[in-house]
């Protein structure tokens, strides 16, 4: 409702009428009183088109919003713009004006509710606490309303159904009930927390905090800067997010005046995310965290998504308590004006960089120093501000804290940086400090001192010394982590892919080096049947959530997701089982990263292969080397071994793979045609030329110098793809149907292929399927090979 309610004002009575003699005006109507929003005194402007139809008020007709650019700065006075259609306005004989048209029908509310619906921005990993109740999401909701006058059986089942789905939907963040219970949470004592984030914890069913929860939340607490290195899925958000929920609950909030003199809260902590979906998966995260902290207002700020709407949600509840934000969007928020930067610089007591190596990158880390920059050091900036360091309640506040077990005795003040990650980068510190580097060296994972050396330096800490926190020195990867790898040709590789997502349905992540590949893959999985959605950076923001949405759906246990390395931080989606490296990693931390997508949480199992051709298997030695250490080459047992696919099993699915690939190489070649033709029409408008596709797809064809690198293969069968007829693609297909239906015996069992549904992580435990060797090699050559 909040869109109609924000750009539709109050109606206004009905205008005077006009004499009978003036002639029939067409209602332009400037609203002069808006209901909310009395801040924006801007009017909605509403225009109509006359036509037949009903007696209607004003209140009654269909209004239809009409699009708007986000910016408006330059559109003095002017809030909003909704017309409508079939409109007669009539004048009856007393003078009275009535209108007769459409009345808001069901298309129009149908319309509202998508309005509504996208409102919510987010419906994947999403629990909205604000209430303290399970939340159901849009699909439940809908169907709850459906069977709200009397709930046949059925449709109490359905109810039931998408209530569960959703709980799960929200992963271990989803709250589990609302009937009250005692918090018993033992394990958690120690840590001294408020009722409030007990009760939390305990809904969350998370009764013992994880390693990096205990060692780092005392130190927040007793206001250190920190930073914290704990293994992929092992509890980071929470390990933060507890303090501040804590900070929030003992203290009375900072209140700022607006221009117009009206009180508003000032930011407690500012949340930076390298990733839109991460920042959104925080948030979701924090608010599970807050369910009982009704009160505490948190926004994500990412670009892809409304500026303006996003500024809104910062002030709509007087003001804003938590930010979760990408540090590009952030910058435009603070840019738009509106005091952003003294109320950051003068609110904020925790400043948390996620991620941090990451953000820290190059591409990010200009937009993170502008940020960091403007934030200042608190108490530089707040002695003008009326804002002291020695504040009687932060004083109050740190004297209650340091009686908490297992924290440093000494009493620390002003705002606190808090840096996490699982792997900190050198080759990045080696670059920043314009050191250039070794080549070969970028995504060596860092020690302790090198993190620190190179953090202190970047980040404006407080403390002299952060705390260092290392919950996992010995690796970054899940404990409960099995790793593999596929040997293949290059030209293989979606054979074998198809072969393991056959083989072991299951939530499988496929990342890939590029987006074409992406876009390459995503079809072709389509065209066999396998439910596959694309992920990457250069899709609009709502297909990208809606991908991870599906993804994330606990009603397809067997989604396929295939991503850049846009998806390979932080997103924390429960039952992801297998990874599947589709490309060599760049890096060592991206493949820690990416692996790390499987495996989270307490007890969790999952898998991790990597499909390497013959021209990776250096890089692949080289990057176990890097994550496992040398020594992992020479033991008897390796962390990474070959996994043995089934031969003869993938030579039955290949005329598969060939028909699939054939019929998606025609897609993507008519949906680039149907690209160039519209950007060719375009230009030729623009040029005042008129358009002949004919002419124009010498030029912009699909055999360009481009594709002319890509190997003779590739070229091959794009120009195959370009010039199949209808006909042919239509054999094709039928023949693909066709083969789909066979059942394909799997060969080692009597069960068919298709039927069976085998738990990976369980075969790896148990050495199915599993080489003694490592990559076929020797112990001594490998370690010889790899120069160790
Ligand atoms: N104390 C706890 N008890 C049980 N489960 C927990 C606890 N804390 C967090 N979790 C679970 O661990 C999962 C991973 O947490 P989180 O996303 O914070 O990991 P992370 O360390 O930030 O991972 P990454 O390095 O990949 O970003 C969450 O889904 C949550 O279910």
């Amino acid at each position: 409702m909040k869109i109609r309610e924000l750009r539709k004002p109050k109606r206004p009575p009905p205008p005077p009428p006009p004499p009978p003699s003036q002639p029939m005006l067409p209602p332009i109507i400037k609203s002069k009183k808006r209901t909310r929003q009395p801040a924006d005194p801007k009017p909605v402007v509403k225009r109509a088109k006359i036509n037949n139809g009903y007696k209607v008020t004003l209140d009654e007709l269909g209004w239809k919003e009409v699009s708007m650019p986000d910016r408006l700065d330059d559109v003095e006075g002017f809030y909003g713009l909704e017309e409508i259609d079939g409109v007669d306005v009539e004048i009856d004989g007393s003078g009275r004006v009535e209108y007769k048209g459409a009345r808001k029908g069901k298309k129009d509310k149908k319309e509202e509710k998508e309005a509504v619906d996208d409102e919510d921005e987010w419906g994947g990993i999403k629990n909205d606490c604000d209430s303290g109740k399970e939340v159901i999401s849009k699909k439940a909701r809908k169907g709850e309303k459906k069977a709200a006058p009397a709930k046949s059986e059925k449709q109490q089942k359905k109810a039931k159904r998408l209530k569960s789905e959703d709980s799960k939907l929200g992963g271990s963040f989803a709250l589990l009930s609302d009937e009250d219970e005692d918090v018993f949470l033992p394990a958690w004592n120690s840590l001294n927390l408020s009722l409030p984030t007990l009760r939390a914890l305990s809904k969350l069913n998370f009764n013992t905090p994880t390693p990096i929860q205990s060692s780092a939340i005392p130190e927040i607490v007793a206001g250190h800067d920190l930073i914290g290195k704990a293994s992929t899925g092992s509890g980071k958000t929470l390990a933060f997010g507890i303090p501040i929920l804590e900070y929030y609950l003992s203290r009375p909030h900072k209140i700022s005046k607006t221009k117009e003199g009206a009180e508003e809260k000032l930011p407690v902590a500012l949340i930076l995310s390298p990733t839109r979906e991460l920042a959104h998966q925080l948030h979701a995260h924090l608010k599970a965290l807050t369910a009982y902290a009704p009160d505490m207002s948190i926004v994500s700020v990412t670009g892809g998504l409304s500026l303006q709407k996003q500024i809104r949600k910062l002030t709509e509840r007087g003001g804003v308590d938590v930010i979760v934000a990408t540090p590009g969007r952030l910058w435009e928020v603070v840019s738009e004006g509106q005091g952003w930067i003294a109320k950051l610089r003068r609110g904020l007591r925790f400043l948390v960089v996620d991620e941090a190596d990451r953000l820290l990158q190059e591409g990010h880390f200009k937009e993170v120093e502008e940020v960091m920059n403007l934030l200042g050091r608190r108490g530089a900036e707040s002695e003008g501000e009326g804002e002291g360091e020695g504040d009687i309640d932060e004083d109050e506040y740190f004297r209650r804290r340091n009686s908490v077990k297992g924290s440093s005795q000494e009493q620390v003040t002003g705002r606190q940086t808090l840096v996490f990650s699982a792997t900190f980068h050198k080759g990045l510190q080696q670059k920043l400090t314009g050191k250039g580097g070794k080549k070969g060296l970028g995504g060596d994972l860092m020690g302790e001192k090198e993190s620190m050396e190179y953090l202190l330096k970047k980040l404006k800490f407080k403390d002299r010394a952060p705390k260092f926190i290392d919950a996992n020195p010995v690796g970054q990867l899940a404990e409960r982590l099995r790793e593999g790898i596929i040997e293949c040709g290059a030209t293989e590789k979606d054979l074998y892919l198809y072969y393991l997502l056959l083989r072991y349905p299951s939530k499988t992540l496929i990342f890939t080096n590029s987006i074409t590949s992406v876009n390459r893959l995503s079809p072709l999985l389509t065209n066999l049947n396998l439910p596959a959605h694309p992920l990457h950076s250069k899709m609009i923001q709502k297909a990208r959530l809606r991908s991870l949405e599906r993804f994330s759906s606990p009603t397809y246990p067997n989604s396929i997701l295939i991503a850049t390395d846009v998806a390979a931080r932080g997103l924390d989606i429960q039952n992801v089982d297998l990874i599947i490296h589709y490309h060599l990693p760049r890096t060592a931390d991206t493949y820690v990263h990416r692996s790390g997508r499987t495996a989270r949480g307490v007890d969790a199992r999952g898998v991790s292969i990597l499909l390497c051709s013959p021209e990776e298997v250096i890089g692949v030695r080289r990057l176990v080397a890097k994550v496992h250490g040398p020594e992992s080459l020479s033991t008897a047992r390796y962390a990474m071994r070959s996994f043995d696919a089934d031969r003869k099993l993938v030579t039955r699915l290949k005329r598969r793979v060939e028909l699939a690939k054939k019929v998606a190489d025609c897609q993507i070649e008519k949906t680039k045609k149907g690209h160039e033709d519209e950007w060719l029409k375009a230009a030729a408008e623009d040029l005042g030329v008129e358009y002949n596709s004919d002419g124009f797809t010498g030029n912009g064809g699909s055999g360009g110098a481009a594709a002319g690198k890509r190997g003779k293969g590739r070229r091959k069968r794009r120009e195959t793809a370009a010039t199949a007829t209808k006909a042919e693609v239509a054999s094709w297909r039928a023949e693909l149907a066709g083969l789909l239906k066979e059942k394909v015996n799997a060969g080692f069992s009597t069960k068919y292929l298709t039927a069976g549904n085998v738990n990976l992580a369980q075969a790896l435990v148990n050495d199915e399927g599993m080489s003694a060797s490592f990559l076929g090699l020797e112990e001594r050559r490998v370690v010889d090979e790899v120069g160790m």
